[in-house]
């Protein structure tokens, strides 16, 4: 054991500490809910040594070592570190084990030792030979065994070697030896003991053994958010008149005996300036880390992402299937008075019972019809819930109609004779609507026929109104065409969106994500990492709706298939933007999933995809225009329907918006993840 270590008084250059905090404070939260965690705090560190911060649960002591890494920032004082300000930067010179696992579970020791050694810059062999001196030195499970598969003290051994990898400068362990044997945690000391003497590094630790912390040059006594007490071992039992470390810290922190409190030390501000790290903002072997391991984690979740790539092909199949089909087999009373007669062949003109005829028209497809016998009987039937309608033909029909047709001055008695009764059950709009559609249009077409086979022009009887072929669209414009470019747009979005929160929620849950940083990358190159690897998920996740509409739902595309990608990538894109800013501003899955789950459904009420925003509230009409998703889809029905291109700025303007919310999402993020420090 060595107690060389005579303490850095707080007057003397604090670059010659490797660890310095003055006046640190931290609070969590704001307004009433806040909690001041860390109350102004001043810590030594002295160089190649070990430092053991000791205090109760919930003392603060992960808070200080994450402020201490850069990974949290002090609400106010100043940290020094390495000789410079806490940073990320510092990441390579850096090694920590925090007290979660937080290493990728499906992963096996190999793959996650080389995803850490790359993200530190060494090459694979310097990470195998390394590795292989770790696993040696802490008796390790097979390089190859699956670190979700081994026992908790295995993982932490991995967790310890995880952080020993790169052979830091500054070591920073977080209850290191919970869960280990007696042997192991004497081997670990030994290790660390020859780091701090042979190769000047300086370790801080936190333990709850307090049999273990006199190995430790320096003792942090931290309670209640503040260090009470910075002594060396031997210094403490002396000061204290006790035997053990155990009485000190029982005295200290359960009895609150007030010990002398360090004097503070402002840092010069020219130091701190001077120091800040200006590394390249994107590093390619960082890059190529998180590249290769986000590949990695998706390979090993297969199963997920597959799902998450059926799921869009699934939703255009049922949407597809059940949106904007016409209805059939629907069933319709039938009351013919004038005849019997159910089968009538070729229409002629002078037919005696055209009543037939036109319910044979009607019979075509659509209609199931039923004959009652009665009028009363048939409109029961209609409120009994049974049928959607009911057909009355009166008795002298065909001379009635035939009446009308070939004269001017017609009674009222035949006008009714001649006019067919229906009753509908108006509760299914679009069933009434399409049942009125189908019977006017039946009616037109056997009338029209009837006078052609009369010799008379089927003009004469129509409506003195001309709809001339369509200038954009089908003559017969279908539910599937409008709503389509929507659905495109919002499966693009929404799949990206979850994909993207979903994979990074699980990168920080599992800690992951806290211990890359440490190793000193940046929110940009993590963000550039989940780009890439998702980016290629993210085409195909769009692509695949895309297609099963064109082929299995023959999608009407009049224009350019490049501007409908262009339009379905970048709604994509804006989704992994969205994704991003709902994962770095939300700590949970599940809040995330009730997030994307709120989004969902008035994102497609408002984006008009299922009813026109102009049949919408002046207001909301004026609101939803700056949703992510209207104006885009507005855009994509003109490059499928009319065949417009970008320089039209319906379609530019689509593009525009889009990509203006990619922006704002992203500027979300930068706000949340700054905020969260
Ligand atoms: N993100 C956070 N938001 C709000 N409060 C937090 C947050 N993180 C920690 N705290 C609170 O800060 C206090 C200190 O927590 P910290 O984890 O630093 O304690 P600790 O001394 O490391 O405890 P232990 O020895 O049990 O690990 C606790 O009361 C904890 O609830």
């Amino acid at each position: 054991m060595s107690n060389s270590f005579e303490l850095t008084p707080v007057e003397k250059d604090v670059t010659q500490l490797a660890v310095c905090v003055r006046g640190g404070c931290k609070v969590y939260g704001r307004g009433v809910n806040a909690a001041t965690v860390l109350k102004s705090i001043d810590l030594n560190v002295p160089t190649g040594a070990i430092y053991g911060l000791l205090g109760a649960s919930g003392c603060g002591k992960t808070t200080l070592l994450s402020c201490i890494m850069g990974l949290k920032n002090l609400s106010s004082g100043d940290i020094w570190v390495l000789g410079g300000p806490p940073s990320l930067k510092n990441g390579n010179k850096i090694g920590y084990m925090p007290q979660q696992i937080s290493l990728c579970e499906g992963f096996t020791i190999r793959e996650s030792m080389t995803y850490f050694g790359w993200l530190a810059g060494l090459s694979s062999e310097k990470i195998e030979e390394r590795a292989h001196f770790l696993m040696r030195l802490l008796d390790m499970p097979p390089i190859d065994s699956t670190i979700g598969n081994l026992s908790g003290g295995q993982q932490r051994r991995v967790s310890f070697a995880t952080a020993l990898l790169h052979e830091p400068e500054l070591l920073i362990l977080d209850e290191p030896t919970v869960g280990l044997d007696p042997i192991l945690r004497e081997s670990i000391w030994t290790y660390l003991l020859e780091l701090t003497t042979n190769k000047s590094v300086t370790i801080i630790l936190t333990t709850h053994y307090i049999d273990e912390a006199h190995r430790a040059d320096v003792i942090g006594l931290m309670r209640n958010g503040v260090i009470i007490s910075e002594e060396a071992p031997q210094q403490l039992l002396t000061k204290f008149r006790v035997n053990t470390l155990e009485e000190v810290f029982y005295r200290i922190i359960i009895t609150k005996t007030e010990p002398s409190v360090t004097k503070r030390l402002r840092f010069p501000q020219t130091a701190r300036e001077t120091t800040t790290s200006n590394g390249p903002a994107l590093n390619k072997h960082v890059l190529k880390a998180l590249v290769w391991k986000n590949f990695l984690w998706m390979w090993k979740n297969i199963i997920t992402i597959v799902s998450i790539f059926v799921l869009p092909i699934a939703s255009v199949f049922v949407f597809g299937s059940c949106i904007g089909r016409s209805p059939t087999g629907l069933t319709v009373a039938i009351v013919n008075r004038e005849t019997e007669v159910r089968t009538c062949d070729l229409l002629a003109c002078h037919d005696k019972s055209l009543s037939c005829h036109f319910l044979r028209y009607l019979d075509r497809k659509a209609l199931n019809l039923v004959y009652y016998d009665s009028e009363d009987e048939a409109i029961w039937a209609v409120r009994n819930g049974t049928l959607y309608a009911s057909i009355v033909i009166k008795e002298n029909y065909t001379e009635s109609i035939e009446y009308r047709l070939r004269n001017r001055d017609v009674a009222d008695f035949l006008i009714d004779q001649s006019t067919i009764d229906v009753f509908c059950d108006y509760t299914v709009k679009d069933i009434v609507m399409y049942l009125k559609k189908y019977i006017y249009t039946s009616f037109a077409d056997f009338i029209g026929d009837y006078l052609e086979a009369c010799e008379i022009s089927r003009e004469t009887v129509a409506v003195p109104l001309r709809f001339n072929g369509p200038i954009y669209g089908q003559s017969d414009p279908n539910m599937t065409d409008f709503a389509n470019p929507g659905v495109i747009l919002t499966l693009a979005f929404f799949m990206a969106a979850a994909l993207t929160a979903g994979i990074t929620l699980i990168e920080r849950k599992e800690g992951v994500l806290e211990r890359t940083m440490v190793m000193g990358v940046t929110n940009l190159e993590i963000a550039m990492g989940h780009f890439v690897c998702q980016f290629g998920l993210m085409l195909l996740q769009s692509m695949t709706p895309l297609l099963v509409l064109f082929y299995f739902f023959e999608l009407t595309l009049n224009g350019s298939v490049a501007n409908v990608i262009t339009l379905t990538v970048f709604s994509g894109f804006c989704g992994m933007c969205a994704g991003l800013s709902i994962s770095s501003n939300f700590e949970e899955e599940r809040t995330a999933a009730y997030v994307l789950l709120g989004m969902f459904l008035p994102f497609v009420l408002l984006t008009g995809m299922l009813w026109p925003i102009e049949g919408m509230h002046p207001f909301l009409r004026f609101f939803t225009s700056f949703l992510p998703l209207t104006i885009p889809a507005e855009s994509m029905r003109s490059v499928l329907q009319r065949g417009w291109g970008l320089s039209r700025p319906t379609v530019y303007n689509g593009l525009i918006v889009i990509n203006v919310w990619a922006l704002i999402f992203l500027g979300i993020s930068y706000l949340g993840l700054k905020f969260r420090r």
